[in-house]
């Protein structure tokens, strides 16, 4: 009989000591947190314990309860794989069962952090103006006085009870792929208290500090599960691969106290705000271009979409020409290793993350990482080409025109808004209209009404249509050859 991943199995050197105390609830028990923020803290080994908290799914949350709360993390690379065990969750619970416990959870006084990676869409943010959605039936439902089943009202009825009660500060840290990911956290939850007693005392007791995190952690494989038996010996019900690569970039802005996740490489900065811009944009929105070229052009997998010609200069094109230029990198950063590092990153095959899982949200992502740098460029009067192709082959994922096949990976996508622009796609004629009217719902409006912008958008969408994505890509590189462009090197 195989046996299973426990604390009595695991071999101890792959394993940290036992936590001392909860002192984190983490809201957003997917791969990514227990890939990055949970090894860092069982790197710190200073004795900080996180409950971790699943949304709805408690496919995770059983598993750990069947594993003494552990599982692996299982590092990927052509290279070679090998695998940890970060010990460090003293809990695990599922919010959708038990709307309550979230919020007794953070409210207790021993809870010192509260984090999230509960995805872009979690936030019920209004992606074009970026405040609180407060005609979101979830938000409706939690201001009410409902037991809070938002990610928003939880955080916010459980520093109402702190203020309240016991009054002990706290940090809300968000670790969600969020431009200013602190800030905007910290504005959602006073819109939702606006008004309230708490408001003044979580304004004055409680840190919001940004943070930039970075490590690609794809959704777990059957081959990831015959990978982590291979190396753990045992059987791990939920392991996550991982890259190599991994970066936190954090303020040092704790209300009260931290792990010394420094003590895993993590990176406490006064330049947030410059790593956020970089990553956001080099990285994830370069890699929302090569997930909706790839999956047009049916490539399963990003390494795969990667090692196609036109993939790859549409890449370069949009990382070098129209990101790179509108951020300022922070203090001695080098540019050209970090580019190449991301094209490293890119090919790794090892891990294989899916064009459809990158590409998915794409409603709630690509605000973060196209409209700022796309209007930047229109000012100075250069046309973003390929943020408009970016913009084009989502649409063609999403909302494709009748009779456009996507293909399975686009399919595949899943999107919050897929259904209402799909409702506003079939009462809209195909053109520059209807790129207008979604580019409304999901971009700021300087963007959205941007003739130049939308026009060139609904070309794009065009020649994907008519004559594929490579057609489409070579388009857009024909126009950018026709106006100067920057280099990582310059
Ligand atoms: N996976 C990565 O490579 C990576 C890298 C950097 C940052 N991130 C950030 O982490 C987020 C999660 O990625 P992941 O790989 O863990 O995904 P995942 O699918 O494994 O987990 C997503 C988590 O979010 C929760 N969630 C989803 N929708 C929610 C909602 N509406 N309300 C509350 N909780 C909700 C789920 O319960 C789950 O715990 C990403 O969206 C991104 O912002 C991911
Ligand atoms: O995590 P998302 O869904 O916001 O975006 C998909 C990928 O771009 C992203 O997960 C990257 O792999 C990650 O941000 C690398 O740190």
């Amino acid at each position: 009989m195989v046996s299973a991943l426990n604390r009595a199995s695991v071999r101890k050197h792959l394993l940290t000591d036992r936590p001392v105390s909860t002192g984190i609830v983490h809201l957003g028990l997917g791969n990514f947190h227990r890939a990055h923020q949970a090894v860092y803290t069982a790197q710190a080994r200073d004795g900080w314990g996180i409950l971790g908290v699943a949304s709805r799914s408690a496919a995770v949350a059983d598993a750990m309860h069947r594993q003494d709360g552990l599982y692996s993390v299982l590092e990927r690379s052509p290279e070679g794989s090998s695998i940890s065990v970060p010990g460090v969750h003293t809990g695990a619970i599922v919010a959708a069962g038990n709307p309550a416990a979230v919020v007794d959870a953070i409210a207790a006084e021993d809870t010192r952090i509260v984090s999230t990676t509960v995805t872009e869409h979690g936030y019920c943010m209004d992606p074009s103006t970026h405040r609180l959605a407060l005609d979101h039936p979830g938000i409706v439902a939690d201001r009410s006085g409902a037991a809070p089943r938002t990610v928003i009202g939880q955080i916010a009825r459980a520093l109402e009870r702190r203020a309240a009660t016991h009054g002990a500060p706290i940090t809300v840290l968000n670790c969600d792929n969020m431009q200013s990911n602190g800030t905007q956290t910290r504005r959602l939850v006073l819109e939702f208290l606006h008004g309230s007693k708490a408001e003044n005392w979580v304004a004055e007791n409680v840190a919001f500090p940004n943070s930039m995190v970075d490590r690609i952690v794809p959704a777990t494989t059957d081959a990831d599960r015959a990978a982590a038996y291979e190396l753990l010996g045992v059987h791990d019900l939920s392991p996550v691969p991982a890259e190599p690569f991994t970066m936190w970039v954090m303020e040092d802005r704790f209300a009260a106290g931290r792990p010394a996740w420094e003590r895993g490489g993590a990176v406490f900065s006064d330049e947030v705000e410059a790593y956020e811009l970089l990553k956001l944009r080099l990285l994830n929105g370069t890699h929302s271009l090569i997930a909706y070229l790839g999956a047009l052009d049916d490539r399963a997998t990003i390494p795969e979409a990667r090692a196609v010609d036109f993939i790859e200069s549409a890449a370069r094109s949009v990382l070098e020409d129209e990101y790179l230029p509108t951020v300022t990198l922070p203090r001695d950063f080098d540019v050209k290793a970090y580019v190449a590092s991301l094209f490293d990153r890119w090919s790794n095959a090892a891990l294989g993350h899916r064009t459809q899982q990158v590409g998915t949200d794409g409603s709630v992502k690509l605000p973060q990482r196209v409209p700022a740098p796309a209007i930047q460029l229109l000012g100075q009067g250069v046309m973003p080409e390929h943020l408009a192709l970016t913009c084009a082959a989502w649409l063609c994922c999403v909302v494709p025109l009748p009779g456009f096949d996507p293909g399975p990976h686009a399919r595949a996508m899943v999107d919050p808004a897929r259904e209402r622009l799909g409702a506003l796609a079939a009462g809209t004629r195909p053109g520059v209209d209807l790129v207008r009217a979604v580019l409304a719902q999901v971009f700021p409006t300087e963007l959205a009404e941007s003739n130049d912008f939308t026009g060139r958008v609904a070309e794009y969408v065009a020649v994907i249509t008519r004559d594929g994505v490579r057609a489409a890509a070579r388009e857009a590189a024909r126009s950018r050859t026709s106006r100067p462009h920057a280099s990582p090197a310059a």
